[in-house]
């Protein structure tokens, strides 16, 4: 569907479960990987709806699980990072997908080699992927694109993942999708309505399965999306959260509560 209900929809926290997209959904999009934050009324609201909703809340995101802890301290959420390639279950036990030492060490060195000769661009890796970042170079997107599409044809364990201003090498078979169709297998999570809010085109498969699970996708701002609901920006979302959390009970909201 590319015309998706302009509302934010209606959940019940004790019925549903919440799946979170980071960049350009929790925080607004900044010009570089390293300024984002989540703001800390943010967080008290994540930490407050994912106690209401029995623990059944958790980051889906293209950055690290360490990136995502930092992002959230001091929260520790279930999380599924690199895509789906890391992912944090229920009981804390961290599941991942790795590359070949000689692969990944070969696609550093030669991303390495030719993103310096293209001045503006950044290099984010993350051991089993990497991001070519051109925010900040838009006039090398075209080499940049070209240079990603020559290591998949390379690497056969690799495919691209396009992104905002990024194009994106992750290892084959690891999206957002499955990361989590694999939350809701759990305990915690199966038999609630799955939530997802993202921003994104990685994001759309999350939006998929959630689809299929009879369960509530909002794409948060323009593009084509197979999500059912729309918030326009990152502002949205928060005042959603906080419509969604004042609602809560005070007793089951502070601070400082063991999640899990
Ligand atoms: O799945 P997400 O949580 O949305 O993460 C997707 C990627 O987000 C980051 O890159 C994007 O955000 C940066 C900061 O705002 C921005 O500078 C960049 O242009 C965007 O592409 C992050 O750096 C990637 O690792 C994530 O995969």
């Amino acid at each position: 569907m590319n015309h998706p209900a302009v509302i934010a929809p209606v959940v019940t926290l004790d019925n549903h479960a919440f799946f979170f997209d980071v960049d350009g959904t929790l925080a607004a999009i900044q010009s570089r990987p390293d300024e984002v934050f989540i703001p800390s009324s943010v967080i008290t609201c994540l930490q407050k709806l994912s106690v209401g909703c029995g623990n059944a809340l958790a980051l889906v995101s293209g950055r690290p699980l360490s990136e995502l802890d930092a992002l959230t301290a001091p929260l520790r959420l279930p999380l599924a990072g690199v895509h789906g390639a890391e992912r944090r279950d229920v009981a804390g036990k961290v599941h991942c997908i790795s590359l070949p030492d000689e692969v990944s060490k070969s696609v550093l060195q030669q991303l390495r080699q030719v993103l310096a000769t293209l001045p503006g661009t950044l290099l984010e890796s993350k051991g089993m992927a990497f991001a070519l970042h051109f925010r900040n170079a838009p006039e090398y997107a075209d080499e940049v694109q070209d240079l990603a599409e020559k290591m998949v044809m390379q690497f056969p364990q690799l495919v691209l993942q396009p992104g905002k201003c990024v194009v994106e090498l992750k290892p084959k078979g690891v999206d957002k999708g499955l990361a989590l169709h694999q939350f809701m297998q759990e305990a915690l999570f199966s038999g609630r309505i799955p939530v997802f809010v993202g921003d994104d085109v990685t994001d759309e498969t999350g939006f998929g399965v959630v689809n299929a699970l009879g369960g509530v996708a909002i794409k948060v701002g323009q593009g084509q999306t197979q999500a059912s609901f729309r918030m326009d920006n990152v502002e949205e979302v928060h005042r959603w959260l906080e419509k969604l959390t004042s609602q809560l009970h005070q007793d089951t909201t502070f601070i400082g509560k063991e999640l899990r």
